[in-house]
């Protein structure tokens, strides 16, 4: 249950990291030192800054160079990445096209999902099936519509997914072929390093992310590996690299429709962690008597905070605390921020362990993360 915090807490991981791979970690009193932070952060704030987290300050940087590098480049440019349904709701987003509580948000975005090839998750995961492949879009959306099998009340989904199927495998193909390729042109080819660097990235966040978890695991009186297999051993992952436009930017001939970067919300998995701007204080923290807390960037650093799903696992004691973005300096923001989910198709209930701490009554219900997350998306966005 979230408090009425006023900061939000530093917790250096190194000592939990260092024990990863070591089964007998939860004896190890570095480790425990670092769970019981995590413990009272999740508990009063639901939000805390880590540091000591081995990702080198290089790529944390550099990544948002590109990420403003994209943003940079002309509409049109841009959206040749185009989200849309066709493509699984992944990639680029302009100002205003994702909405929270009703309210257009003031910020542009790619958003990434871990791939979903077809059938994968039946029905439920038929609306995110796709993969990020940006140089795909080099056939430009359009033709992209057309290729893609759309399921169809004459036709029976037998022969829906045997088309979906094909059509991926062509997507794989080419994707296998372009990478071996170094003089193709793949989307965003601007920043040229884009895809690279952001893949990099990706790969140290989900294990940067699953090893914080094991952390929580022990936090919650669980084994460290509570969150793996049926949970979330096949973790779902999301990533959005985000650009919030200066609220008076004089140069900025376009003008916003309100000041809110992003609306407040909850995240929805696991646990999140940004990367966020090093220079512009944006994004804001509920603490529980609805006071907005700033959560100011410090250089090096990730802002981790709760997603509703562990929120259900740990039966509340762990709050998913609702948070947004007001960019009111005079500059452009950036961030990028790496979602850890649970497993599609899992049924998310309240951990037993937490059940005990928490007067033995479960008080939250289940929830399949998958449902939760397909009707966010569905809601986000209107198309
Ligand atoms: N996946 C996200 N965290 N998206 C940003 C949150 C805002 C989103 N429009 C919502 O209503 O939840
Ligand atoms: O940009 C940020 O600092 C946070 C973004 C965020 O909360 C989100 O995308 O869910
Ligand atoms: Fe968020």
């Amino acid at each position: 249950m979230a408090s009425n915090f006023k900061t939000i807490p530093i917790i250096d991981i190194s000592p939990l990291l260092k024990k990863s791979d070591d089964p007998t970690m939860s004896e190890d009193k570095g480790v425990l030192e670092v769970c019981n932070l995590l413990d009272r952060a999740c508990k009063e704030a639901g939000f805390f800054y880590v540091k000591g987290h081995g990702i080198p300050d290089s790529l944390i940087n550099a990544v948002k160079d590109v990420t403003r590098d994209f943003f940079d480049l002309p509409y049109d440019e841009k959206n040749k990445i185009k989200l849309s349904a066709v493509t699984g709701y992944r990639g680029y987003q302009r100002i205003g096209e994702n909405i929270t509580l009703g309210v257009p948000d003031m910020h542009e975005a790619i958003d990434c999902y871990r791939e979903v090839t077809p059938g994968m998750y039946g029905a439920l995961g038929k609306s995110l099936e796709g993969s990020n492949m940006w140089y795909l879009f080099w056939f430009r959306p359009a033709a992209l519509m057309v290729a893609k099998p759309r399921p169809c009340w004459v036709r029976t989904l037998l022969i829906y997914q045997k088309e979906m199927y094909i059509y991926l495998l062509f997507h794989r193909a080419m994707n296998l072929y372009m990478d071996k390729c170094d003089n193709v042109d793949f989307r965003p080819s601007n920043p040229s390093n884009f895809k690279p660097l952001m893949e990099e990235y990706l790969g140290l966040l989900k294990d940067l992310s699953r090893r914080i978890m094991q952390g929580i695991s022990i936090a919650l009186s669980g084994s460290p590996n509570m969150f793996e297999g049926e949970r979330a051993g096949d973790p779902f992952w999301v990533m959005r690299i985000i650009g919030y436009p200066a609220l008076s930017d004089s140069t900025n001939a376009m003008k916003l429709d309100n000041d809110i970067g992003c609306g407040a919300h909850t995240d929805y998995g696991l646990l999140t962690l940004v990367n966020q701007d090093d220079d512009i204080t944006a994004l804001q923290v509920r603490n529980r008597s609805g006071e907005w807390i700033s959560a100011v960037p410090i250089p090096g650093t990730f802002v981790c905070n709760i997603g509703d799903m562990l929120k259900i696992l740990s039966n509340g004691l762990y709050e998913s605390t609702l948070h947004r973005v007001i960019n009111s300096s005079p500059k452009y923001r950036v961030s990028v921020a790496f979602f850890l989910e649970p497993n599609f198709d899992a049924a998310i209930e309240p951990l037993e362990c937490c059940v005990q701490h928490t007067g033995g009554v479960a008080k939250l219900g289940r929830a399949v993360y998958g449902e939760h997350l397909v009707r966010k998306v569905l809601t986000n966005f209107v198309m």
